[in-house]
């Protein structure tokens, strides 16, 4: 059982002078290694939410824990090391190169030259931009996608247990969005890291998530898998919510995990085999092409876990067509 990373206990937050919360009694256990996505339309409290957990705000009321230990009882500074933060407009330092831009916290922190030059030289592998051409450079000498993975490896360079991210690729242009959405998944499995990822942007939060917080004024409206909430929404505003997805968005956000069918421990089974990952649109598009019903999925070390059919295909796609109706 993975360790509970973040809880948050009847939470709530109503700025001075304004009559409404823009956080209403949110309740909430995040688990370490999770990819958390929060979703909902604009002034929804998500921001406010995510400025909690590193006390950017403080809660008006209720209580936040991280592993644990009430976070107002711990050391704000060390804290917050802990806690990687990305935001849309990167703020990196423009008089600063890549390098001494990674290198920011490792240098507060007063890591010897050595350490830190291996450590910038490993993020930048991480988010795919070569050391040798990178480093020397300054922010206003990259692109926005660029200057984006820069921003993610300067949160991560002092290695925190979990990232809070707010619209980091909003103002990116589609493709780039679609590849650093890649990239950061790969991240993530491979560092294990608890990522909170806030997006308004509904096939992001369902490509990103394991599992997708929905926020409507203030509240948590659902708080559940992509495939939990597109075969069974808690409530009229999430269905509407989904409801923006077309069939096919859906088959592209689904993952063959979410779906797949349990399979005898023994498999000598010669289907064609699909990674944990693969979309169901892919999966589809497979059968098409290859006249096949059925694929094995499997997970990298963990060999088969899990198989899809054609039939439990149709009946996700179903379950789709059933609530866009
Ligand atoms: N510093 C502040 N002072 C007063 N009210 C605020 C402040 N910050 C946010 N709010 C209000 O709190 C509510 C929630 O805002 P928040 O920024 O958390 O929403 P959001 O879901 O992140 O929205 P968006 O997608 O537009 O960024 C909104 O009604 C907003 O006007």
């Amino acid at each position: 059982m993975a360790r509970t990373a973040i809880e948050f206990r009847n939470v709530s937050k109503q700025y001075a002078n304004t009559s409404q919360y823009a956080v209403a009694g949110v309740n909430m256990r995040i688990s370490e290694g999770s990819f958390i996505t929060i979703l909902g339309t604009s002034g929804s409290g998500k921001t406010t939410l995510l400025k909690m957990v590193n006390r950017i705000y403080e809660a008006t009321s209720g209580e936040i824990l991280y592993f644990g230990e009430h976070i107002k009882n711990l050391k704000l500074e060390e804290y917050r090391r802990k806690i990687g933060y990305v935001i849309q407009q990167v703020g990196l330092f423009p008089h600063m190169t890549v390098e001494e831009n990674i290198g920011t916290i490792p240098q507060i922190l007063r890591w010897d030259t050595e350490t830190i030059a291996n450590r910038v030289d490993a993020l930048l592998e991480l988010v795919c931009l070569s050391p040798r051409d990178f480093k020397k450079r300054y922010p206003r000498q990259l692109s926005g996608g660029q200057q984006q993975r820069v921003g993610l490896a300067r949160a991560m360079a002092a290695d925190p247990d979990i990232m809070l991210m707010d619209e980091p690729f909003g103002a990116i242009d589609a493709i780039t969005r679609q590849n650093l959405q890649e990239k950061l998944i790969r991240i993530q499995r491979k560092l294990n890291k608890t990522i909170l990822f806030v997006t308004h942007d509904v096939s992001e939060a369902f490509k990103l998530g394991d599992k997708v917080v929905i926020m409507h004024e203030g509240t948590i409206q659902q708080f559940d898998t992509p495939y939990g909430i597109i075969s069974k929404p808690a409530n009229e505003y999430v269905a509407r919510l989904i409801a923006t997805q077309d069939i096919v968005q859906r088959l592209k956000v689904l993952k063959a995990h979410s779906v797949m069918l349990p399979v005898d421990t023994q498999v000598s089974d010669r289907a064609f085999r699909v990674g944990t990952e693969e979309s169901l649109h892919n999966i589809l598009t497979y059968f098409l092409e290859h006249e096949q019903n059925h694929v094995l999925v499997e997970d990298g070390g963990r060999g088969v876990v899990g198989k899809i059919t054609w039939e439990q295909l149709k009946v996700s796609t179903r379950q789709g067509k059933i609530l866009s109706a």
